[in-house]
C-alpha cells in the first residue's frame, strides 16, 4: 500500500530539510531538477524528442523549471524557456537558477530563453516535441488567473509530450478539482505522492505519476500520520480469501443474491455468476417465480430460489418470510442490481436491513435508491455500499458537483458516521472504511464504463466478504481484481469490446496473474 500525503505535509518536509537538516534550499531544488530530468529520460525512449520547451512560473516551481533546463542543455537537447516572470519579479533560488541558466544558454545557439509578453510568445513552443509545465506547484492558490488559464489552454492544444513538475498547473491538489488544468502525460511529483494526484481531476490530468527526490529520503514521512493509500497489486494478493484445504462447499462462503425483476433480468445473473467465479462455495439467487426460466438460461451454476411474485415480477415485503431461511444461512447478501423501485421492493429492503444488523450485506443499485434520504434509520455496520457518484450524491441528497468538489471528505465522513464501508465506484474507485481511511484503486480502464460491470463487482465483493472475516482486505482485493480482469482483457478485446460477462470469465486469470506474481 502506498501512503499518500497532503501538499501541506510535503511543504513541511521541505521545511524539515531546510530548518532541521539545515540543507540549503537550493540543494533541494537541484536534487528535484536532476530527478525530474532522470524521470523524463527514463520514461521516454531515446530519439523520441529533441526540442524541449519549458514554461516557468514566478515561484519555486518555476525555479525547478530553470534548473531542469540546465540539465537538458548540458545533455545536448535544444531548449526553449519561457519565463512568466522577469528578473525583478523572481527571488531566492528561482532567481539564482534563472540567472545561471540565462548565462549558460548563450553558449547553446539552438536554445533560447525569453520573458513572456503575451500569448503570442508561446508560438516559440510550436517546434517543441516535449513541453514541461513548471508554472505552479504546491504554492498554487485559488483558481487560475485569466492569463494563466489562456496559457494552459494554449499548451493543452500543442502536439507534444507533456510533463508536469510536481503538480499539473490548475489542479487543486487538496481537493483534486480545478477548471482549467494542464493535461500531462507524465507528472514528476516531488518528495512524496499527494492524494489529489490520484483521483478526481488529478486522475484525469496527471498521466503517469512518478516520484522525484529532493534528497531527504522517506524517513521523514514515516513519522507523518496519513489516512490515504494507493492500492498496490500485493495488497490485492494479501487480501485474497484464504482457501482452507479441508473446506466444503458450505464452509467456503455462502452468498445470497437478491436481485433482478421483470424489467432487468441480466443484472441479477451477472451478479450471481460473478459470485461463483470468484470463489464462493455456494450461491443462491432469489428471483421472481413467474419469470424464473429467463434467468435460468443465463445462470452459469448458481442455484435459483424462486419466490412467489404473483406474476408481479418483483420482490415484495411478503417474500421476506419465504426467504428468511436463506437470509439466515448466508454469510453475505448482495442486494440491489435490477431489483426495481416498487414500494413493496423498498419495504423488503428496509426489513432486510432492520432484521439483519450484523450480517455482511452489499447494498447496490436499487437497494441504494431504497435507502435514499433514510439511510440514517438503519444500522449500517458491516454493510458495504457500492454506489457510483450519482447514486452516492442522491443517497445523501447533494448534487454531483457538490460531491465531486469535496469527494474525499464527504466519503470519509459518511463512512465514519455510519460505521460502514463505502466503495465509491468510478475512475478511480475509492474504498472508505469506518476508521476514516481511504484506499484508491487506480487500475481499470474505460472499457469498464458499460452497463453491468458494476453488477459484476457487487457479486465479487459479496463472494469475497463471504469467504473471509476481513471486510477491508476483501474489498481491496475484490475491487483491484475486478479492474485487473478488465485490464487483462485489453489486448484481446480492446477498450471497445469488453462486456461484463468477459470480466467474469477473465476473473480466474486475474487471480492467477496475482498469484503467479507473488508466490
Ligand atoms: N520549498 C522547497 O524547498 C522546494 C520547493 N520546490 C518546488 O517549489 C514549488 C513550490 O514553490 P512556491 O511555494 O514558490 O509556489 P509555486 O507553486 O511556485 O507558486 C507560487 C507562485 O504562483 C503564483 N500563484 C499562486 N496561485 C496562483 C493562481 N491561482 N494564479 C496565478 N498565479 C498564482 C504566486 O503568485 P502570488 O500569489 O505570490 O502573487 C507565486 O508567484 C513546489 O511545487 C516544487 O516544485 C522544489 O524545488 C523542492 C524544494
Ligand atoms: N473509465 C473507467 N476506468 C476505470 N474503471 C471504470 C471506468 N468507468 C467505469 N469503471 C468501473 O466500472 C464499474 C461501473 O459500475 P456502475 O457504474 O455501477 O455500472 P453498472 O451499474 O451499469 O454496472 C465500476 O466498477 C467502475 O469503477
Ligand atoms: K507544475
Amino acid at each position: 500500500m502506498i501512503p499518500l500525503f497532503s501538499s501541506k505535509d510535503v511543504r513541511e518536509a521541505d521545511n524539515f530539510a531546510i530548518n532541521i537538516l539545515q540543507m540549503p534550499s537550493i540543494v533541494l531544488m537541484e536534487n528535484a531538477a536532476r530527478s525530474i530530468y532522470e524521470a523524463i529520460i527514463e520514461n521516454f525512449s531515446e530519439n523520441e524528442f529533441y526540442n524541449v520547451g519549458i514554461i516557468c512560473g514566478k515561484g519555486n516551481n518555476g525555479g525547478d523549471g530553470f534548473t531542469l533546463a540546465r540539465h537538458f542543455l548540458i545533455n545536448e537537447f535544444d531548449v526553449t524557456i519561457i519565463s512568466l516572470a522577469n528578473e525583478n519579479e523572481l527571488k531566492g533560488d528561482a532567481l539564482t537558477n534563472f540567472i545561471i541558466t540565462k548565462k549558460l544558454i548563450d553558449s547553446y545557439p539552438n536554445s533560447k530563453m525569453i520573458i513572456y509578453q503575451s500569448i503570442d510568445s508561446l508560438a516559440l513552443l510550436s517546434d517543441c516535441d516535449l513541453i514541461v509545465d513548471a508554472i505552479l506547484g504546491t504554492g498554487s492558490k485559488g483558481s487560475l488567473s485569466n492569463e494563466l488559464q489562456s496559457i494552459v489552454n494554449y499548451l493543452n492544444k500543442l502536439e507534444a509530450y507533456k510533463i508536469s513538475v510536481d503538480i499539473p498547473t490548475g489542479l487543486n491538489v487538496e481537493t483534486a478539482t480545478g477548471e482549467t488544468i494542464y493535461k500531462a502525460d507524465l507528472t514528476v511529483t516531488l518528495s512524496e505522492f499527494k492524494t489529489g494526484l490520484f483521483y478526481g481531476k488529478g486522475y484525469s490530468h496527471c498521466g503517469k505519476i512518478v516520484k522525484g527526490s529532493i534528497g531527504i529520503g522517506d524517513l521523514y514521512y514515516e513519522t507523518i500520520q496519513t489516512n490515504d493509500y494507493l492500492i498496490e497489486p500485493e495488497d490485492a494478493f494479501y487480501g485474497l480469501p484464504e482457501k482452507n484445504i479441508s473446506a466444503h462447499k458450505y464452509s467456503n462462503g455462502k452468498v445470497l443474491v437478491v436481485a433482478g425483476s421483470g424489467k432487468y433480468v441480466g443484472a441479477a445473473c451477472l451478479t450471481a455468476n460473478a459470485v461463483l467465479r470468484s470463489g464462493a462455495g455456494a450461491c443462491f439467487l432469489a428471483f421472481p417465480k413467474s419469470i424464473k426460466n429467463i434467468a435460468l438460461e443465463k445462470l452459469e451454476s448458481p442455484v435459483l430460489i424462486a419466490y412467489e411474485d404473483q406474476t408481479k415480477e418483483f420482490v415484495n415485503l411478503e417474500n421476506y418470510d419465504e426467504l428468511k431461511e436463506k437470509i439466515d444461512w448466508a454469510d453475505s447478501i448482495a442486494i440491489g442490481p435490477g431489483l426495481g423501485r416498487e414500494n413493496g421492493t423498498i419495504q423488503f429492503i428496509h426489513k432486510l436491513l432492520e432484521e439483519n444488523k450484523n450480517k455482511k450485506i452489499v447494498i447496490d443499485a436499487d437497494a441504494l435508491f431504497a435507502i435514499n434520504k433514510c439511510y440514517k434509520n438503519f444500522d449500517l455496520s458491516n454493510k458495504i455500499l457500492t454506489p457510483h457518484h450519482k447514486e452516492f450524491a442522491d443517497l445523501i441528497s447533494i448534487s454531483i458537483d457538490e460531491l465531486e468538489n469535496n469527494l474525499l471528505n464527504i466519503g470519509r465522513t459518511f463512512s465514519v458516521e455510519n460505521n460502514c464501508y463505502l466503495v465509491l465506484k468510478g475512475a478511480p474507485t475509492i474504498i472508505f472504511n469506518p476508521m476514516g481511511e481511504v484506499f484508491i484503486n487506480s487500475s481499470g480502464n474505460v472499457g469498464m464504463a458499460k452497463f453491468g460491470t458494476g453488477d459484476v463487482l457487487t457479486g465479487v465483493i459479496a463472494s469475497f466478504v463471504a469467504q473471509s472475516k476481513e471486510i477491508e482486505n476483501s474489498l481491496i482485493s475484490a475491487v483491484y481484481l475486478h479492474s485487473l480482469a478488465a485490464d487483462l482483457l485489453i489486448p484481446k478485446k480492446t477498450e471497445y469490446g469488453i462486456i461484463p460477462q468477459n470480466i467474469i470469465e477473465e476473473f480466474p486469470n486475474a487471480i492467477k496473474f496475482l498469484v503467479d506474481s507473488f508466490v
